[in-house]
């Protein structure tokens, strides 16, 4: 199999193009030109630790892709193009690799986005490193947050991380559907996120689970969230678990939906803006004057939780 003969069969000529992508595929860097500002994230995914090494080429696309374009909605920017860093086992087959690419492609329809560019190489474990870009005029931070602020999540937490143990074991016919397809194929509310510009004040993706994650923001805003566990976006199924179930929402990782924070004034617009993208959407707390905490409420009562999100090290 050579390689640019690969490239070009597989990555090159599909349909989405962007206007500010003078370059593409096919020389030694693309060439973008534009006047608003653009946002850029590096997602990586291994095989073996955000994917099993039996995934198939499909779903290798897809845990690949859905974490990275998540980056784009957390920053409410429109999708642009990525670049496509391949290293593949020497092993790898050709019809592996169409097979990748058809699903590739096939998402970066959906979600709008260009492939323009990429490297692809030989090496001991399947590896894919996306880089996102998107345009937004005003990119919502982490830091943004300001006391009074309503707290918001989108779509339902812990599904993914509970169907993971079913998954490594092989045996995802005994989980509820939903979890697996969580896992499999998370649904990042892009759309839903670019039109919340200039109604939110700051954001951050859900990847390593909201203990972590909501810390992230309410440092980087210097402020004190109250988030109250009982309100909480679980299905009937983890909620039946307790504890059990909110420390996969709250610790296990990979939900890939939005923590926003917005003044109530917002509410309405909000909401509609939810309906009509789709989205589900729940208010889980308050933003406080403070310095960066978070104060954790079950039914009006205080709890100190002892869990921690996911890290790689
Ligand atoms: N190797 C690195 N070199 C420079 N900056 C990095 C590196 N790794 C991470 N960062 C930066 O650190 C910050 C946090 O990175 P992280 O990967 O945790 O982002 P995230 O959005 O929270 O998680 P995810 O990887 O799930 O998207 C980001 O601003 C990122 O650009
Ligand atoms: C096979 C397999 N699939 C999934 C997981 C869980 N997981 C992996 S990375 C991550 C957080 C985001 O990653 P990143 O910070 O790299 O974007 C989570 C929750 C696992 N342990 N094993
Ligand atoms: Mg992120």
């Amino acid at each position: 199999m050579n390689e640019f003969t690969l490239i070009q069969r597989c990555f090159q000529g599909w349909d989405i193009t962007h206007p500010n992508v003078l370059q593409s595929i096919g020389d030694d860097c693309l060439v973008w030109s534009g006047s608003q500002p653009l946002v850029v994230s590096a997602d990586t995914a291994v095989a073996g630790r955000h994917f099993p090494e039996w995934a198939s080429p499909e779903q290798v696309a897809q845990r690949a892709f859905l974490p990275a374009v998540s980056d784009l909605a957390a920053m409410t920017a429109t999708p642009a193009f990525f670049t496509l860093a391949l290293t593949l086992p020497p092993a790898t087959s050709e019809d592996w690799l169409t097979r990748f690419a058809l699903r590739l492609r096939a998402l970066a329809e959906t979600y709008g986005i260009m492939l323009a560019g990429g490297d692809t190489t030989a090496g001991a474990t399947l590896t894919l490193t996306l880089s996102v870009h998107g345009t937004c005029p005003h990119p919502v931070l982490r830091s943004g947050a300001r006391s009074g602020d309503q707290i918001w999540v989108t779509g339902q937490l812990g599904q993914s991380a509970a169907a993971l143990p079913y998954i490594l074991e092989k045996r995802e016919a005994d989980a509820p559907r939903s979890w697996s397809e969580a896992y499999w194929n998370p649904q990042p509310p892009v759309l839903f996120a670019s039109q919340l510009q200039g109604c939110i004040h700051s954001a951050i993706d859900l990847s390593d689970g909201l203990i972590g994650d909501a810390a992230h923001l309410a440092r980087a805003s210097e402020c004190d969230l109250a988030i109250h566990l009982d309100r909480l976006p679980l299905e009937n199924d983890l909620k039946q678990r307790e504890d059990e179930g909110l420390k996969l929402a709250l610790a296990g990782g990979d939900d890939y939906q939005l923590l926003f924070t917005a003044d109530p004034v917002a509410e309405r617009e909000i909401v509609a803006l939810a309906a009509q993208a789709q989205v589900s959407v729940t208010k889980i707390g308050e933003v406080q004057a403070g310095k960066g905490d978070i104060r954790w409420y079950d039914s009006g009562l205080e709890r100190q939780l002892p869990w921690q999100s996911f890290t790689h090290f």
